[in-house]
């Protein structure tokens, strides 16, 4: 599969400029979003691209924001230097360190995570993903079952087993993320996390004590009704992949319906990341 490859140059950034591009970019199709030294970069599968569609989306911004950008095919075979050029080592408070196969390993944190994240999204750098684990710290995994919905490179399920859980299902329905997250549950010698792929319908009829998803809002609303049925009661849900507003009210709105509560929420530039309670 290959890839193109979005640079994204914002004349005068603000964040929540930025915010509303990257909004606008996944909604048709880009993922992967990577900071860059004047804006960030983006990534669509060849086959999902539409220059057209890009450019009229964008150019609706041009009014108030002032931006450029190119766009590069990338063959696959190139994937990894892309990641291998991008990717920092990366912390979670003082417990949590996440770096690639290629970094050194720095002793003196409680978990250690290592990603080798070729063409799945989730390295800790992304707020929603940082977020969400740091909300994960203040949890209690021990001997629980963990659904890691729309799992990436799997991060999330690896700090949840981590952590104590003793049995996890990975989710995603990017066979990419499958083959990704199998390979990183490896290299990170965790051996209860079983890997799914598929949307919905792939996640086991079981009964999970916490969930976690980050995907996005439109996601996260298709997807409610089968978290609520397969999240025991007393259950923890945290979700991430949307803003503040209007979506957290929108997802509050739409737990409700199926007797999830909300509990509390982070946010990090318009990004949140919120607990919900079966
Ligand atoms: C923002 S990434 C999150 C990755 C990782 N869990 C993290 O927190 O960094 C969202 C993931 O959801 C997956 N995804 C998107 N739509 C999905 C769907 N309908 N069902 C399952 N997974 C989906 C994508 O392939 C992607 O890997």
């Amino acid at each position: 599969m290959n890839y193109y490859e979005l640079h994204f140059t914002l004349i005068d950034p603000e964040n929540y400029q930025q915010d509303l591009l990257i909004n606008e970019l996944a909604d048709i199709g880009f993922d992967t979003f990577q900071e860059a030294e004047f804006g960030f970069n983006a990534y669509i599968v060849e086959t999902e691209f539409n220059k057209q569609l890009m450019d009229e989306r964008l150019d609706v911004f041009r009014p108030q924001f002032s931006f450029s950008y190119e766009i590069n095919l990338i063959p696959q075979k190139n994937w990894n230097e892309v990641w291998e050029s991008n990717f920092e080592p990366i912390q979670i408070r003082d417990k949590v360190w996440i770096r690639a196969t290629f970094h050194q390993a720095r002793p003196g944190f409680p978990y250690e995570i290592v990603i080798d994240p070729k063409m799945a999204f989730g390295t800790g750098h992304h707020e929603t993903t940082s977020m969400i684990m740091d909300m994960m710290l203040d949890a209690d995994f021990k001997d629980k079952k963990v659904l890691d919905m729309g799992c990436g490179t799997g991060i999330l399920a690896i700090l949840a087993e981590k952590l104590g859980a003793t049995d996890l299902a990975a989710v995603d329905n990017d066979l990419a993320c499958y083959d990704s997250t199998i390979e990183n549950a490896q290299l990170n010698h965790c051996t209860h996390i079983r890997v799914f792929c598929g949307a919905k319908e792939a996640i086991p009829l079981e009964q999970f004590d916490i969930i976690l998803a980050n995907i996005n809002r439109n996601i996260l609303i298709d997807q409610m009704d089968r978290y609520a049925w397969v999240l025991k009661p007393g259950g923890e849900i945290y979700f991430s992949g949307f803003y503040e507003n209007p979506d957290l009210e929108i997802i509050k709105q739409e737990a409700a319906k199926y007797g999830l509560s909300y509990v509390s929420h982070q946010k990090t530039r318009e990004w949140v990341a919120a607990k919900f309670m079966r």
